[in-house]
């Protein structure tokens, strides 16, 4: 069993705060639904004879904001592409709504650090493409293209192509392509880690505003304790082999209670 400590055993189920957000479904057909519930019982992760996590168990529940936080190394992109879909457990079982995990799905979106954006498609191309695969017709898909492109505030870089955008325009990009989808969960790995400190602000509060509005899982990786802090209703901390830790963040709005943010930080960098 995973060294989880006694005072931070998680509660599995335990419903999220922000489950109630209202799904921006935008009139598309067969998209939303509730946030994806995800689940790892006795996970075993790794990559050909090397195990990166052990024995890994951990609950994230529909609509929350699940942040993973942990040394480099420790197996947090790791995870993510598990509950991607895009690595399978070796031992135990990962449960996506339940149902075992066995590949990607259009249900879990990721977004990545480095942005993964088609460079010969603009961006409202971009952002349109998930609902091109699903093959929502194209009156709704540029509705609902320009309302996330509005949205996330390029609405005047729409048919740019990614080269002529920053680094954190592409992210926005990213963020609307995405959510344009209506995912019921979005896996996200350090989306944020290669902007300066005030694009990096302001995308966290993009992120925070935009989530408000959709009913989404969010499984969140990052170095930076501050953003965890900022972003998560939980953060699991992986340490060598494994989760050690999964804390709460205060009740309330987040971040907004400077001494019990601050405990947590301390709790946070003990189980580093
Ligand atoms: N495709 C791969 N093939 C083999 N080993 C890999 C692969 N990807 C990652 N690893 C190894 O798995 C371990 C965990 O890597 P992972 O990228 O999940 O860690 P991380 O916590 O996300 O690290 P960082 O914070 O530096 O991004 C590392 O030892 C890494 O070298």
């Amino acid at each position: 069993m995973t060294s989880l400590s006694q005072r931070d055993a998680l509660t599995p189920g335990r419903p999220a705060r922000r489950v109630m957000r209202r799904a921006t479904a935008g009139g598309l057909p067969g998209a939303g639904g509730a946030g994806l519930a995800f689940r790892l019982e006795g996970a075993g992760l790794g990559y050909g004879r090397d195990a990166v996590l052990r024995d890994v168990e951990l609950d994230v529940a529909p609509g929350e904001v699940m942040v993973v936080v942990g040394a480099s190394g420790s197996g947090k992109s790791t995870l993510l592409r598990a509950l991607a879909g895009l690595l399978p457990s070796r031992e135990g079982r990962i449960l996506a709504g339940g149902e075992q995990v066995t590949g990607p799905s259009a249900d879990r979106a990721m977004v990545f650090q480095d942005d993964g954006l088609l460079p010969w498609r603009s961006v409202r191309r971009n952002v349109e493409l998930p609902l091109s695969i699903r093959g929502v017709p194209r009156r709704e898909r540029e509705r609902a293209a320009e309302e996330w492109i509005e949205r996330v505030g390029l609405a005047d870089a729409a048919d740019r192509l990614p080269r002529e955008l920053s680094g954190g325009m592409r992210q926005r990009v990213q963020l609307a392509r995405a959510l344009v989808g209506v995912p019921r969960a979005v896996l996200m790995d350090e989306p944020f880690g290669a902007l300066d400190a005030q694009t990096r602000a302001d995308m966290q509060r993009l992120l925070l505003d935009v989530l408000r509005d959709t009913s989404a899982t969010v499984v969140f990786v990052t170095h930076d304790v501050d953003e965890a802090l900022l972003l998560a209703d939980r953060v699991a901390v992986l340490g060598r082999t494994g989760v050690r830790a999964v804390l709460e963040t205060p009740d309330g709005e987040k971040g907004t209670d400077a001494a019990a943010r601050a405990n947590l930080r301390e709790r946070i960098l003990e189980e580093l």
